[in-house]
């Protein structure tokens, strides 16, 4: 059962979406809203469509052969899917933060000029600067990488290491931040500080993570979406979610009888 926010006030919608990997149906009918300036958690067991989902809003799945999609996503009401529409300019206005912290192998402060160059962000090296600067800021690194711009990004702890990854993605100032399981990589202090950052990134930016930790749900999210075998079963406010599911098949997953 799908539950809409009102139209409006979502940044995203999905309607009729269908995913199909060659002759395998991925996702079903998909009618989803993601709100603005919020965190939506993406939640089900494995191969349910999570990543699917994530990976339709920025056309990631364009690169996977055999993927098919049909039905209907926009981004403020454009249709994603336009034949028309640029993808390296929908990749700047919907960044990505993969599973594995994935730096290029330059410097700290290249890896987070990377964008702003290749898109013509700055003017000159002074507005740069400042936009590297305030995107490791932002990501809540700056301190602990202030003095070592120019080493590599890959020699930064796993944690660090994801937030410069968050840094880079927020340097070409997105509207919408997609995290694929951003901290199954890291350790429960790593996970707590990129945790923390989300909270705080949910002020600028519309933000949908993927998750398999129920808590980790609980504790960022402020609407979960919970979806099963492709399909999306329930969408919610988190806490309700949490607390008092609609769905038997919510509540089964949320108490641990299946996953
Ligand atoms: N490139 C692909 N080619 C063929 N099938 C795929 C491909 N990617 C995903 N699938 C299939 O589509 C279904 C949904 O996969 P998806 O990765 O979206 O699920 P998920 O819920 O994110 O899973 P997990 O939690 O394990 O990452 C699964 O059955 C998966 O095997």
């Amino acid at each position: 059962m799908n539950q809409f926010i009102p139209r409006g006030t979502s940044k995203i919608s999905a309607r009729g979406l269908n995913v199909h990997y060659g002759e395998k149906q991925a996702l079903h009918d998909i009618d989803l809203d993601i709100p603005a300036g919020e965190v939506t958690a993406l939640i089900g067991p494995s191969g349910c469509g999570k990543s699917t989902f994530l990976r339709c809003i920025n056309r990631m799945n364009d690169m996977v052969e055999g993927a098919k999609v049909t039905g209907s996503l926009t981004l403020d009401g454009s249709d994603v899917y336009d034949r028309e529409l640029d993808v390296v300019q929908l990749r700047a206005r919907v960044g990505m933060v993969f599973q594995k912290p994935n730096p290029f192998p330059k410097s700290i402060y290249d890896n987070v000029a990377y964008g702003p160059r290749i898109h013509g962000l700055a003017r000159d090296q002074a507005e740069l600067d400042e936009i590297v600067m305030n995107s490791l800021e932002k990501a809540g690194l700056l301190a602990e990488v202030e003095s070592r711009l120019s080493e590599s990004g890959t020699g930064l702890s796993g944690g660090q290491q994801q937030r410069l990854c968050i840094a880079r993605a927020i340097a070409v100032a997105p509207e919408v931040i997609l995290m694929d399981e951003p901290c199954s990589a890291l350790d429960p202090i790593a996970t707590a500080k990129v945790e923390e950052l989300i909270d705080e990134l949910r002020d600028n930016f519309t933000i949908v993570i993927v998750t398999h930790s129920m808590q980790q749900a609980a504790r960022v999210s402020q609407r979960t979406a919970f979806f099963h075998l492709g399909k999306l079963i329930e969408v919610g406010g988190t806490e309700e979610i949490f607390t008092n599911p609609k769905e038997p098949l919510t509540q089964g997953y949320i108490t641990g009888r299946f996953g």
